[in-house]
């Protein structure tokens, strides 16, 4: 699995067009990696003339291959780039000099962003090759495509196969895809389809590789009422992508975080002339920190939901009174012994037992549950907890492609949800579940995890994220009770901490002692 380490800066060699007008190309790549505190380096591939009136068409000068090199090998004698974004490439003996100059200098492990400009905003046509040869060249260097629903449909009328549908984008990206691909975002600005879609929304549709395999996810954000055509979002969009991932970032997390951001800046656009610009300048400006850059000051995260539709589920609340310390047990045994302390709520994460034994302890721990009158959440069994009527179910992320959310609420079941990342994170509010739960806070043991421990700075700021109960949970031990209730979490979820304590009865009873006056004290602090 790879494991997504936030680096403490990001340089992203951008490579595109100068629009002298300052709406788009390196310019607008410029302003929006400032605004994430990200350097950027600005390799031109050609001078653009791009006119205002709608009658007359673009000029393009694009620079020889020798001064393109010259120019890339300048940045490369500084600082190893941590992303490319690549915009405008005019012609197909830059993008051969790109792609071999990458091979030369070993920077093929480097994430690069091609947001594969063929026209600009004004639907001037901005290449001197054929796209489609131009695309062919860079594909293979590509880690993540981003183009709009008429680049996409352009490229894809080339190679879709006869029976493909070519008005949606997410028939776009399969066809990408199949052509080599790796990752794509098509992005739907352009759409006038609101089938899949909320027409309240604009949404653009990924395909690729997260944290736990691939990965196919719509993602929206509020279609905003713009009264003046809006210039270089589509640069701005994939180099603040770029610019995520050379923090470390994820493709995924990365078009999560990017679109909040953009989305951010375009609701107080500058409006200069005939044309709009995103106001990169209204977002607070990030330090050089990963963590901070991609701390959004926050609207709200996109949503993000699977192909099918989108969601409007709204799961039973836990109650009013605080989860509080939420052991997560393998057996009914365990529960009962937990329980009988005062512990209100709790987990059964069976992991060993299948079949008729995994039917019989559900059912135990049920009963079990139902008699202390506390809350049990099943872990991964969603069928046999709707079958058994237990309190509620808990979920990983790659369980909300095959549980049925629908049966889920139907039987009102609770549900929470893991989440560890960006996209996660922005797919579980999605559902408006429960609660959510954020980890691993600290390194754990009991499972391997691909994500780099969030500490309690990441518990923090998921609760700023999370509208509904947060809990904690991974490498969790009383020394963090404290921190964690100020930090904003409802629930403590521990494994370790209590099954492999010596004297698991005496802990339990000391972790609610000491988190029941954490709860009160911040429960003091804010009030006073
Ligand atoms: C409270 C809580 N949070 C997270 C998890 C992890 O659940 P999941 O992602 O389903 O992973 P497994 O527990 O199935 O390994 C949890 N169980 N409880
Ligand atoms: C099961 C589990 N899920 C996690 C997550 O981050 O989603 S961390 C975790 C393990 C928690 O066990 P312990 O308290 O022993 O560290
Ligand atoms: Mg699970």
């Amino acid at each position: 699995m790879t494991q997504y380490t936030p680096e403490q800066s990001s340089v992203v060699l951008a490579i595109g067009g100068i629009d002298p007008a300052g709406f788009s190309g390196l310019q607008a790549d410029i302003k929006a990696l400032h605004s994430i505190g990200a350097h950027c380096y600005t390799v031109p591939t050609a001078m653009t003339a791009q006119p205002a009136q709608a009658g007359e068409p673009a000029q393009v000068y694009p620079v020889s291959t020798e001064e393109f090199v010259a120019q890339l090998n300048a940045c490369l004698s500084h600082e190893r780039p941590s992303a490319i974004k690549v915009g405008l490439m005019p012609n197909q003996g830059l993008a051969i000099a790109l792609k071999n100059w990458i091979g030369e200098h070993n920077l093929t492990e480097i994430p690069v962003v091609y947001d594969p400009v063929f026209a600009n905003t004004l639907n001037k046509s901005l290449l001197v090759d054929p796209p489609q040869v131009i695309v062919e060249r860079l594909l293979p260097i590509t880690t993540l495509m981003t183009p709009n629903l008429l680049e996409a449909a352009l490229w894809s009328e080339q190679i879709a196969t006869e029976d493909a549908d070519l008005s949606k984008p997410e028939t776009f990206a399969r066809q990408w895809r199949k052509a080599g691909a790796q990752q794509i975002l098509v992005k739907g600005g352009h759409s006038d389809d609101s089938s899949s879609t909320d027409s309240n929304m604009v949404s653009d549709y990924f395909i690729g590789l997260g944290t736990g395999g691939p990965q196919a996810f719509w993602v929206s954000t509020p279609k905003l009422p713009l009264n003046q055509p809006c210039r270089g979002t589509g640069c701005s969009l994939a180099s603040l992508i770029a610019g995520m991932m050379g923090f470390g970032y994820s493709a995924a997390d990365a078009v999560v975080i990017a679109k909040q951001r953009l989305q951010e800046a375009l609701f107080a656009p500058l409006s200069f002339g005939e044309f709009l610009k995103p106001n990169f300048q209204a977002i607070k400006p990030a330090t050089i920190s990963s963590t901070e850059a991609a701390q959004i000051p926050l609207e709200k995260l996109p949503s993000v939901h699977f192909p099918s539709q989108p969601y409007h589920f709204n799961f039973p609340s836990c109650g009013d009174s605080p989860l509080g310390l939420y052991p997560v047990v393998d057996s009914a045994e365990w529960i009962e012994r937990l329980l009988s302390l005062g512990v209100t709520t709790i987990q059964l994460r069976a992991k060993n037992l299948k079949g008729e034994a995994l039917e019989r302890e559900i059912q135990s721990a049920i009963a079990i549950a139902e008699r202390f009158n506390t809350r049990l959440f099943i872990n991964d069994y969603w069928e046999l907890a709707i079958k058994h009527g237990a309190y509620g179910v808990h979920l990983g992320y790659e369980d909300l492609q095959t549980a049925d959310l629908h049966q889920l609420e139907k039987h009102q079941l609770r549900l929470g949800l893991s989440t560890h990342c960006h996209y996660e994170l922005a797919h579980a509010l999605s559902v408006k579940p429960s609660y959510v739960a954020s980890g691993p806070v600290f390194h754990t043991n009991t499972k391997d995890m691909p994500w780099r421990p969030q500490g309690i700075d990441g518990v923090s700021y998921w609760r700023k994220l999370v509208d509904c109960p947060l809990v904690a949970i991974g490498g969790l031990n009383e020394s963090h009770f404290k921190a964690l209730c100020e930090a904003g979490a409802d629930g403590i979820a521990m494994i370790t901490a209590i099954t492999h304590a010596k004297d698991a009865e005496g802990t339990t009873q000391r972790f609610m002692d000491i988190i029941k006056s954490a709860v009160n004290e911040t429960y003091d602090q804010k009030t006073l």
